[in-house]
This record gives structure tokens, sequence and C-alpha cells, in this order.
């Protein structure tokens, strides 16, 4: 699938930079064009991949590059004001050779928090093509402004996406990860996941290649219908037997179907990693029972890969979410192994995500607090009722 992504304020220009160095490294082709958008000039001199002529500054005439401070309603103004530069940037995209946009960013500051929905908003209007999300919520310990400008654009952005796919910060620190560390390592986590799944819908299923390749249409068929999304993943090294040409040339000449011990072996090692990753640490933990639309997508070495497996995994899916609606393939790659990429769309029984409303609603009763952590203006922030705040869950 290729995308147009649009990385916003610092953590989305990061995480889109990342996106390009594993396009790089695997070949994948998922990133057909990368704009970066901040208020902040050095947030977009730190960046490595993507080009200087894709990279915004906006709001000069009112943050002068020094980026908003965490607070997401000037954010939001200022991608209005500036909504022309982004979308000169935009003007750049061969939008006929993208299956759809991107736009990533975190939540719980002010540049792409804020900016993030008046972008999306603008893109729906202006093209046919689907406008997805990429929101990395704050971890838990970053302070009340962070948790409440998450919820605040949390609420805005899914309503102005295709599909909110989201990332919990919190929920990979928790279990050891650090946060402090540059995110380097969360953020290659983020673009594992995603790359696997969209990278997906870039192979070609031509006649003599796999019969179930996942194309970019059936990614497209699983986040319609909105809401928000989580990803799964899980993986185990396998060999790759050495010579042979390319990736295709490779895929066509093993017709060996490797039957008898070896088929059950890739069937058991295919059921074990969708249930791994499943039932594993998703980047936005929740129940999984109740999402509306699932896709598996089992990556590895042809040989590793087997219709039933895959079937199996699917059904099991099926069972486990109880949708009508899960979907399966295989993306066939050189890497020495065999990767579970589970997409479960529209979710509804999320922990973190009933938290953050019920920190925002709280927020409406503590505002002189909330106030005093910040020179921050939040009180437009918080002034909607509780009623807005609780329209998916
Ligand atoms: N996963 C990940 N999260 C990040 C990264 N950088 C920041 N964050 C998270 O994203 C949130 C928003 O931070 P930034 O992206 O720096 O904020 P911004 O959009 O640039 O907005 P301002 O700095 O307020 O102008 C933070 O609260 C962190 O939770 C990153 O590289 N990776």
């Amino acid at each position: 699938m290729k995308l147009a992504m649009i990385g916003f304020g610092q953590a989305g220009g990061k995480i889109v930079d990342k996106f390009l160095e594993y396009d790089k490294e695997t070949g994948s082709g998922i990133v057909r064009s990368a704009v970066a958008v901040n208020t902040a000039k050095a947030d977009l001199l730190g960046l490595e991949h993507i080009p200087e002529e894709n990279r915004v500054l906006i709001g000069q005439a009112r943050v002068k590059g020094h980026g908003v401070g965490a607070d997401n309603e000037l954010g939001a103004e200022i991608a209005e004001e500036d909504i022309d530069e982004v979308q000169g940037a935009i003007d750049n995209i061969p939008v006929h050779e993208v299956d759809a946009f991107l736009i990533v960013a975190g939540l719980g500051g002010g540049t792409g928090s804020g900016g993030s929905p008046v972008v999306a908003k603008h893109l729906k209007r202006i093209y046919t093509e689907p406008v997805y999300g990429l929101g990395v919520l704050p971890g838990s310990d970053e302070g009340g402004i962070y948790t409440l400008n998450a919820a605040r654009s949390f609420q805005t952005f899914v309503r102005e996406v295709d599909n909110l796919m989201v990332f919990d910060n919190d929920a990979w620190r928790q279990t050891g990860e650090s946060v402090e560390g540059g995110y380097d390592h969360i953020n290659e986590e983020i673009v594992r996941r995603f790359g696997v799944l969209f990278g997906a819908g870039e192979i070609e299923a031509g006649d003599n290649v796999a019969e179930s390749v996942v194309d970019s249409s059936e990614i497209i068929n699983t986040l319609d219908g909105g809401g928000v999304s989580t990803v799964g993943y899980a993986s185990e090294d396998v060999e790759v037997s050495s010579g042979g040409g390319g990736l295709l040339s490779r895929f066509k000449g093993d017709d060996s179907s490797d039957d008898g011990m070896d088929t059950a072996n890739t069937t058991n090692r295919i059921t074990s990693l969708v249930r791994k990753a499943a039932l594993g640490r998703l980047t936005l933990p929740c129940e999984i029972e109740g999402a509306e639309r699932a896709l598996l997508v089992m990556a590895g070495p042809p040989k590793h890969l087997n219709r039933k497996g895959i079937e199996r995994g699917r059904k099991w899916l099926e069972e486990q979410t109880g949708s009508m609606e899960v979907r399966g393939g295989d993306y066939p790659t050189n890497a020495p192994k065999v990767a579970a990429s589970i997409l479960l769309a529209g979710v509804h029984n999320v922990p973190r995500i009933k938290e953050l409303q019920q920190v925002a609603i709280e927020a409406q009763d503590n505002i002189d607090d909330i106030r005093d952590q910040s020179e921050d203006n939040l009180e437009d922030l918080v002034e909607d009722d509780e009623d807005e705040l609780d329209p998916l869950f």
C-alpha cells in the first residue's frame, strides 16, 4: 500500500522519518511521499530522511519557530491559519500514485495534537483517497496537560479521519520500555508493526505467486468504517535457504510444497504466532472481543508460509473477535523470520481511552488546578460538555 505520510509535530516527524528509514532498509515501498509539518524549527532540522523541501514550518508569525509549548488550541489555530503552506507541500505529492494519506502525530503536545485534526479535515474535503491517522498517546507520567491534550485531540481526530490507528506510549513504558531514551526503540516498534501491515499490500499477486497475497484494498476495507484501530505483532526467526534469485523468483521456484512434518510445523508456527500477536501487547491494549473487523498478515519466506496455517489463524481470530469480517493473507519476504501482524479495526473496549475521557471530564471540575500546571489557557479545551466526550465508547 502506497502512502502519503504527513508527520505533524515532533513525534509525528520522527516517526515518519523512521518509516522512510524502514523503507530504505527493507525496500517495502510504502512511503510514496513524506512531509513534516511543525511549529518548531529545531525539530524539522533534526530530521534525517524527509527531504528538506518537504519540511514545512508553520506559525512563524505567532511563535517564531519555537513550538507551541503543549498548547493544542494554539496548535489548531496555527494549522488553520497556515493551511495553505501545508497544502503547498501536499501539492508536490503525486496523489494519483497513493492509496491513502496517513497523518502521524503525538496527541499529548500542542502542534501535532491540535493541528492533525485540522489537516485531516482539510484533506478529506479536497481528496477522494482515504485519510488515516496514527495517533500516539502520551505516557501517564507526562502530566495533566499532556493527558488532557490527548483526550481532546483523540476526540476530534477520530471524527475527522477515516480510521484512527493508535499507539499508546504508556503501555510500552510500563513493561520496561524506556520512553526517556529518545523514543528510538519505541519508534522502531511502531514502524515495524505498521510497516509489515502496509507493506503487505505492496506485493503484486501474479500468476505464480501465492494466491492469498494481501492487497491494499483489503487493508482499506478493513480500515473502512472508521473508529479506532490497534495492531498486534509477533515474530519468530527462521532459516532462509541460501542461493536463489530475488523475492519472486525464489517464491516461484519453491514448489516443493513442503508436506508431512514440515507442513505441520509451518501450520503450527503460524497459528501460535497469530495467538501471540493477538493476545500479546497491542499498540493500543484492549479487549479483542468486539473488534468490528480484522486483517491478519503473515510475513516471511514463502517456504515458511502456508495457506492452512493462515486460514486457521484467520478462523481463530473470527472466534476471538466475534467478527464476521476477518481477512487474512500472506506477505512473502526474504527476511529470516516469520511474523504475524494483526490489524484490529473498530475496537470498543479500550481501558486507556475510557481513562483519558475520564480525565477530560474531571478536568472540568479541576480546571483551576490544571491551569496552575501551565501558562496555557486551557479554558476552551475543557468547556465542551461531558456528552461530547463519549460518542464512541
Ligand atoms: N512514540 C513517540 N512518542 C513521542 C515522541 N516524541 C514525543 N512523543 C510523545 O508525543 C507527545 C507530543 O510531543 P511532541 O510531538 O514533541 O509535541 P508537538 O506536537 O511537537 O507539540 P509542541 O512541542 O507542544 O509544539 C509527547 O507527549 C510524547 O508522549 C517520539 O519520538 N515517539
